[in-house]
């Protein structure tokens, strides 16, 4: 794209949407479900105008989301690219099989029930996000322009630490990862520090629910030594009983930023915040607006970790923002499995968020493959916010293509969907998923 769109890039037709899943190699990360497969689908959206411009989305890729990307993608075919609240509408009328939407555990996300409205808004939001590019593009604007415009800089991100065994179990198929096992506090400490190392993190977040709390105590007590002041975090998906949360909270009081889904749903976590002074975070009890009369009002939670694919994209999430902030609730960010552009487009958002004082998840240095020219980089756990057309990042046609190729492979078709627990049988053959609370 060389030149600006003349009539403004808002009213730009939208002539193409292609749609890429991909399989992405994933280290053998825990959490309390399972374990991490060795490869996790994602969709890349590609959103092309009239004149050429191409903007990049990226969402979940498993079939539950290619089903409704498909329709969407047709229906957007023709419209504006600026047409963003458009996209609701359209999505509205995309119909959701039933037998998707269930009362069980979006593992994708841990995130509570699976609704018809989550599924539509994380497909929405990876259109929003390709939108936005290819809207940025065409204006010669950033994305965090489109948003008002950044408040800061850099964003800072926190180090995200996993269990994990060394290799994913014998006779399946990965990459290696080169990062070693984590089943105690030595190894999580020795995690810590060489992504500290690498990336500069000051703040660290543990993935718990693997083993029982006294283990992950233990873990945080030995983050704490190592890293003295640092802000952390521990996160066990909702598997304690209220009274274990209590313990665990007590225990780690003075260490603790946040406890983040000790015990699962907002009741459970109204009584566990009623009990300690630690203050509690969530990516599970409140994901959508309807949840946040009930969890505000039981003061239930005092962080919530925003995600623009669980919010229905960029501009939704900056609503939530200004929610949170009515209510005194903070607000930070969470995240799996993303790429690159996703990074990018959290990072253009939460430059336009005033107040955001935690240092917010992402999953990136996990993810060593990407569809990008260029990996973003951290520079003292911070990311830069780019000023560049867009989000600021350039599709790797080739990668892409070679990411595709093995989502299309008919050997790793079981992997294109997340299933953390029959990952988890591959090591451990008796495993179900476990029932909550689980300590
Ligand atoms: O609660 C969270 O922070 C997550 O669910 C983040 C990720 O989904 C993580 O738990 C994972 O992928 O195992
Ligand atoms: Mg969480």
């Amino acid at each position: 794209m060389d030149s600006v769109h003349p009539a403004g890039g808002a009213m730009l037709t939208v002539t193409d949407v292609r749609l890429t899943p991909v399989l992405v190699a994933d280290p053998p990360l825990l959490n309390t479900q399972g374990l991490h497969q060795p490869y996790t689908p994602r969709l890349i959206i590609e959103v092309e105008t009239e004149d050429g411009t191409v903007g990049v989305g990226e969402t979940y890729g498993d079939g539950k989301y290619l089903e409704l990307a498909g329709p969407l993608a047709a229906r957007l075919r023709g419209r504006g690219v600026g047409d963003l609240n458009g996209l609701f509408t359209l999505a509205d009328g995309v119909e959701v099989d039933g037998r998707r939407v269930d009362a069980a555990l979006d593992v994708g996300g841990l995130r509570g029930a699976q609704t018809a409205d989550k599924l539509r808004l994380s497909v929405v939001s990876g259109f929003e996000v390709a939108c936005l590019d290819a809207l940025g593009k065409a204006l010669g604007l950033p994305v965090h322009a489109l948003l008002g415009g950044k408040v800061r800089d850099a964003v800072e991100y926190s180090g995200y630490l996993f269990y994990k065994y060394a290799g994913h179990p014998d006779g399946v198929a990965a990459e290696e990862d080169g990062w070693g096992a984590a089943l105690d506090p030595r190894g999580v400490v020795a995690q810590a520090r060489a992504l500290a190392r690498r990336y500069g993190f000051r703040s660290f977040k543990l993935k718990g629910g693997v083993f029982p709390p006294e283990e992950e105590i233990a873990a945080v007590r030995a983050l704490a030594a190592a890293f003295p002041g640092a802000p952390l975090r521990l996160d066990p998906n909702g598997a304690w009983s209220v009274e274990t949360s209590v313990k665990v909270a007590e225990e780690l009081a003075d260490v603790l930023e946040y406890l983040e889904d000790p015990a699962l749903g907002t009741p459970a976590m109204a009584e566990v915040a009623a009990r300690t002074p630690v203050p509690l975070a969530t990516n599970m009890c409140v994901t959508t607006f309807e949840e946040i009369p009930e969890a505000f009002g039981k003061e239930a939670v005092r962080v919530v970790l925003s995600d623009h694919h669980y919010w229905g994209g960029l501009r939704r999430t900056r609503e939530l923002a200004a929610v949170c902030r009515t209510f005194g609730v903070d607000v930070s960010m969470h995240s799996n499995t993303h790429l690159g552009i996703s990074l990018a487009a959290m990072t253009h958002v939460a430059a336009t968020v005033p107040g955001l004082r935690h240092a917010c998840d992402t999953h990136y240095p996990w993810q060593t493959e990407d569809v990008l020219t260029e990996r973003l980089r951290f520079a003292h756990g911070c990311v830069t916010v780019s000023d560049a057309p867009g989000l600021g990042v350039e599709l790797d046609r080739d990668r892409l293509d070679a990411l595709h190729r093995r989502w299309l492979d008919e050997d790793f078709a079981a992997l294109r969907e997340r299933d953390d627990a029959a990952a988890m049988r591959r090591a451990e053959p008796e495993w179900v998923t476990p029932a909550v609370p689980r300590w």
